[in-house]
C-alpha cells in the first residue's frame, strides 16, 4: 500500500492506494462514517459492477449505507442531476457532520463534489475513484463543478475531499476506451515536468492499459504524487503553477464542446489530442522542437487512441473551436494564457497567444488531417 499525502494545511488529506482496498472498504472508510452512517453517490454503471459487494461489507460491519444513483455519462454533470442529488440529499437528511463518498469516476467526483460543497453550506465528502482517469487525476486537488450550455467545468467550487481511497483492482471492469482516456492524464505529467517519466510511459503503456497490477500502480502513484504535489504548491490556480495541469485541455475542452460532451469523445481522448496541438503549436512558434510533439503522437497512435481532430471526430473550424475557448476559466483581462512546452517534461504558461493565431493554426491542421 501506499499513503501520499496533500499539504494543504487544514485541508491536508491522505490518499491510499492499495489493490484490494474495496474488499474491505469498511475498514477504510469508517472513521468518515460519522454515527455509523454513510451517504453515497454513484453512476449506474459503477452501481452495477461494484455497489452490492460494497454495501454488503458496510451492512456486517454496522455501518448503515444509503445510496443514489446518477445515469451514466458526462451529461450528468448537469444543473438537473445537481438539483436531484442535493434533493436527495437534504431528504435523507443529511447534517453538516455528514461524510458523503463519490464512488465512480470523474463525473460522479465533480458533480457530487460540487453538491457537497453547497449543501447546508458544505459537507466533507470522501473520494472512491473507479476510473483510471479519476484515480490518478479527478478524485485529487478539489476541483468541482458541473458543465453548463456555455461550456465545460463553468459553475463549480474548489472543494477539497477530506480522504481519497484508490483501489486499481477495481479497474477490471472498466472498458478499454475508458482506460485510454484515463491514461491521456497519466501522460500529462510526464509532459508537464517529468521527462524520465514520458520516457518511462514510452516504455510500459500497453502494460498499464492492459493493467498488469505492478506498473499500473506505478503509473497511478506517481501520477498522484505529481498532482499532490502541483496543487499544495497552488490550490486555487493563482499562481501560474496548477494551470500546468491544464496541459491540453484549452484545446480539448474546445473539442469536447465542439462533440458535445458525451460518448463521440471522451474528456481524456479530448485532452490527449489537445497535448499533440499544443505541442505542436508550440513547435509552430518556434518553442519546442517538432520531433517531441511528434513523439507524443506516436505514442498516442501506438496506443490506439485519437491523435489529430479527424481522429477525434471534429468538425469545427479554428475560428469556431477558439469561440469556444473564450469560456476557458483561465481567460484574464481579453487574453487567454496557454499551456505550451519547450520540450518534453518543459510545460510553461504562455501569456502572449493570439487567438486568430491559434485558429489559423487548428485551420492548418484540419488540412494535414485529410
Ligand atoms: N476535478 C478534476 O480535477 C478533474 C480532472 C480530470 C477530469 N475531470 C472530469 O472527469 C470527467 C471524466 O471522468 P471519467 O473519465 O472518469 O468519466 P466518467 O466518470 O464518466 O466514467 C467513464 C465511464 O466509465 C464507467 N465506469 C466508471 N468506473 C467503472 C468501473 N470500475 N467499471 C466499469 N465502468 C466504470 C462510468 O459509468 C462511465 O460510463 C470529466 O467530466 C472531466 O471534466 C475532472
Ligand atoms: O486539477 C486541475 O487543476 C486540472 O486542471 C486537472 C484537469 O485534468 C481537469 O480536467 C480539470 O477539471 C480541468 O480544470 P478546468 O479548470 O479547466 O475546468
Ligand atoms: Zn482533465
Amino acid at each position: 500500500m501506499a499513503r501520499l499525502n496533500i499539504a494543504l494545511g487544514q485541508r491536508s488529506y491522505d490518499i491510499d492506494v492499495e489493490a484490494g482496498a474495496l474488499d474491505d472498504v469498511a475498514t477504510h472508510i469508517a472513521p468518515w462514517a460519522k454515527r455509523g452512517r454513510s451517504l453515497w453517490v454513484t453512476d449506474s454503471t459503477v452501481a452495477r459492477h461494484h455497489w452490492p459487494r460494497i454495501a454488503a461489507q458496510l451492512e456486517s460491519a454496522g455501518i448503515a449505507a444509503e445510496l443514489h444513483v446518477v445515469p451514466a455519462g458526462e451529461a450528468s454533470k448537469s444543473w438537473a442531476e445537481l438539483a436531484r442529488l442535493t434533493d436527495w440529499l437534504l431528504g435523507a437528511g443529511i447534517e453538516r457532520s455528514d461524510t458523503i463518498f463519490a464512488l465512480g469516476g470523474g463525473m460522479i467526483g465533480d458533480l457530487t463534489g460540487f453538491a457537497a460543497s453547497i449543501v447546508k453550506r458544505g459537507c466533507d465528502f470522501v473520494q472512491v475513484p473507479t476510473t483510471l482517469l479519476a484515480q490518478v487525476d479527478s478524485s485529487v486537488g478539489g476541483k468541482t463543478a458541473i458543465n453548463t450550455a456555455a461550456g465545460k467545468n463553468l459553475v463549480g467550487a474548489f472543494h477539497q475531499p477530506r480522504f481519497v481511497l484508490i483501489d486499481p483492482q477495481v479497474l477490471a471492469t472498466l472498458p478499454p476506451r475508458e482506460m485510454r482516456a484515463g491514461y491521456a492524464e497519466v501522460v500529462k505529467y510526464g509532459l508537464i515536468d517529468d521527462a524520465p517519466f514520458f520516457d518511462w510511459c514510452e516504455a510500459h503503456g500497453a502494460d498499464v492499459l492492459a493493467g498488469e497490477p505492478q506498473v499500473l500502480d506505478h503509473a497511478i502513484v506517481t501520477s498522484v504524487a505529481a498532482k499532490a504535489r502541483i496543487v499544495g504548491e497552488d490550490e486555487r490556480e493563482t499562481k501560474d503553477r496548477r494551470a500546468l495541469l491544464n496541459l491540453g485541455h484549452t484545446f480539448g475542452h474546445a473539442l469536447e464542446a465542439d462533440t458535445g460532451f458525451g460518448e463521440r469523445l471522451l474528456h481524456g481522448e479530448a485532452v490527449g489530442v489537445g497535448m499533440v496541438l499544443a505541442l505542436r503549436y508550440s513547435a509552430r512558434r518556434g518553442l519546442c522542437d517538432l520531433a517531441d510533439a511528434e513523439r507524443v503522437a506516436a505514442h498516442f497512435g501506438a496506443c490506439a487512441m485519437p491523435v489529430t481532430l479527424h481522429d477525434a471526430g471534429v468538425t469545427a473550424d479554428g475560428a469556431a473551436l477558439v469561440d469556444h475557448m473564450r469560456h476557458d476559466k483561465k481567460m484574464a483581462g481579453g487574453t487567454l494564457p496557454f499551456l505550451l512546452a519547450r520540450g518534453i517534461g518543459q510545460t510553461f504558461v504562455c501569456h502572449d497567444v493570439d487567438l486568430a493565431d491559434v485558429a489559423q493554426f487548428l485551420d492548418e491542421q484540419h488540412r494535414q488531417a485529410r
